[in-house]
């Protein structure tokens, strides 16, 4: 809480700037406005903290700025759904673009910009729950051979391992088979280049590209080219990839924007997608009774193939990564800014450029909604739990809200659940501490600091088909 002369001196300098905002609840601003309180934690929580001390909407200051800070459902409805097309993304396009494209969907402008590109992103046509259920298999098999290679592994850092397994199975369901390590680097390079943008102190333009970005760029972009171009000239009526099934179904496709789409992928879904499944094995290890539900769920729907039909029986896989995505979500605030024009929104009318933050870490663990929040009990979605908090919904929306909510949400579920299925059959994962563990973040989504431990081999449930290579010598009855 900034002292008396502190506040006194931010009142003189900027209280005509409090005037119009002065209805709204928020903590006092000093000098420097409330941005001590962001630098010495997460957003994430500073957003929690707020809604706990001051209510489901508040004003604080970023400096001499003014900053929204929204976790009350009805107003984030209104800002993500119904009014959407006032409030645009924060510079987040500036930040990431030279890495991750224009093509992306992510970047878009609200309104003709955004309607363009999502209407022929392959990942949001008629066919695409088809391209994604095809992917179970293909993707189990890439998990198990990945799994078979880090129980060779003495010690791990668990979200490293996840996230190098979650690209390698990407490459899978993108283009049909995984691809060199060099490809992994220069995409973690173009990562990194972007989120030192992200997280510039300097204005932009100061921040330059590490070494080697735009050979990377070339190279990454080029290689997704390169595998359109030979997919064109010797087509497959049979191949599930998300490249040939774009390929067949939409073949007038341009294949520059094409292969920034395949690249953009990674962009969009390792970070987020390894960073959930951290946090499960995480909370797994923690809740062990959870765990053995799961490996015995998991050893029973393990046979090759194993089909989508298969994997949406595994009620408690599902019930898993729901509370994962609920208690751990890897994308936890959400920028807008308000329009030039004035806007009326929460009874005031808000400044040209406001920014507006949105969490959902507070309501995913409000205690007025949820029952003993702070426990990861998967339970909570059976029985009619998942359809009274849908995905997207007040309470619950770890891939957002209403039409610009994640694009891919249906196939990372998809992912998850084949991920925790193949690897809760075949192995324990001991993870050295149950703490909670330090949160990092990396590219816009939470990256989890110091979860270290090794995969154990599970002894192979009698009633399941044998898969793959034969069980190491460290071995645990499921
Ligand atoms: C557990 C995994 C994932 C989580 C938690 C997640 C979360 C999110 C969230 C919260 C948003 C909305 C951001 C906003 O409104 O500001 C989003 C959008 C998006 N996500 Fe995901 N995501 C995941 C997986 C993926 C995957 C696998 C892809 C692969 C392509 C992907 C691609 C995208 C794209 C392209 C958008 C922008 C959609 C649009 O604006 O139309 N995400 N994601």
């Amino acid at each position: 809480m900034p002292n008396l002369l502190s506040r006194g001196l931010f009142n003189l300098f900027f209280g005509s700037r409090r005037k119009p905002l002065a209805s709204l609840p928020g903590p006092p601003p000093g000098i420097l406005g409330n941005l001590g309180d962001f630098l010495g934690a997460p957003p994430w929580d500073v957003c929690a903290h707020y809604a706990r001390t001051h209510g489901p909407v508040a004003v604080a200051w970023l400096g001499p700025s003014p900053a929204l800070v929204l976790n009350d459902p009805a107003v984030i409805h209104e800002v993500m759904e119904t009014r959407r097309l006032e409030f645009e993304k924060g510079n987040i396009g500036t930040q990431i673009r030279h890495s991750v494209t224009d093509d992306t969907p992510f970047i878009a402008d609200q309104g003709a910009d955004w309607a363009r590109k999502h209407a022929m992103d392959p990942l949001a046509q008629p066919w695409t729950p088809a391209w994604q259920a095809a992917q179970v298999e293909p993707m189990r098999a890439a998990l198990e051979e990945s799994v078979e290679a880090l129980l060779r592994e003495p010690s791990l850092d668990l979200a490293l391992a996840l996230r190098k397994l979650t690209f390698d199975v990407f490459c899978v369901a993108t283009v049909g088979e995984k691809l060199p390590t060099s490809v992994y680097d220069d995409f973690i390079l173009l990562a990194a280049a972007a989120d030192a943008r992200i997280q510039a102190k300097l204005p932009l333009r100061f921040v330059s590209p590490p070494k080697g970005f735009a050979a990377a760029k070339e190279r990454f972009y080029g290689l997704f080219a390169d595998k359109i171009r030979a997919a064109r000239q010797a087509p497959s009526a049979h191949r599930v990839d998300l490249m040939s099934w774009t390929l067949r179904e939409m073949p007038d496709f341009d294949d520059r924007v094409h292969a920034h789409l395949l690249g953009g992928f990674f962009f969009g879904g390792v970070f987020s997608s390894s960073t959930t499944l951290t946090g499960a094995v995480h909370q797994l290890q923690k809740y062990p009774a959870v765990e053995e539900r799961l490996a015995k769920e998991s050893a029973a729907l393990m046979r090759v193939p194993l089909d989508f039909e298969r994997l949406k029986g595994g009620s408690w896989g599902e019930a898993v990564a729901f509370e994962a995505l609920r208690i751990l979500p890897a994308v936890r605030v959400f920028l807008r800014r308000s329009p030039l024009a004035p806007t009326q929104l929460v009874g005031v009318t808000l400044p040209p450029g406001m920014t507006l933050m949105i969490s959902n870490q507070h309501l995913h663990r409000d205690p007025s909604h949820w029952v003993q929040p702070e426990v990861f009990d998967p339970e909570r979605w059976l029985n009619g739990g998942a359809a009274r908090n849908p995905l997207g919904s007040g309470h619950f929306f770890p891939f957002g809200r209403g039409p610009r909510a994640c694009v891919a949400g249906d196939f990372a579920m998809v992912y998850l659940r084949t991920a925790l299925a193949t690897l809760f059959a075949r192995v324990r994962i001991q993870v050295d501490s149950t703490e909670p563990f330090e949160e990092g973040f990396f590219f816009g989504v939470v990256l989890p600091k110091g979860v270290t431990g090794k995969f154990v081999a599970r002894q192979r449930a009698t009633d399941s088909t044998p898969m793959g290579a034969p069980p190491s010598s460290a071995v645990e009855s499921a």
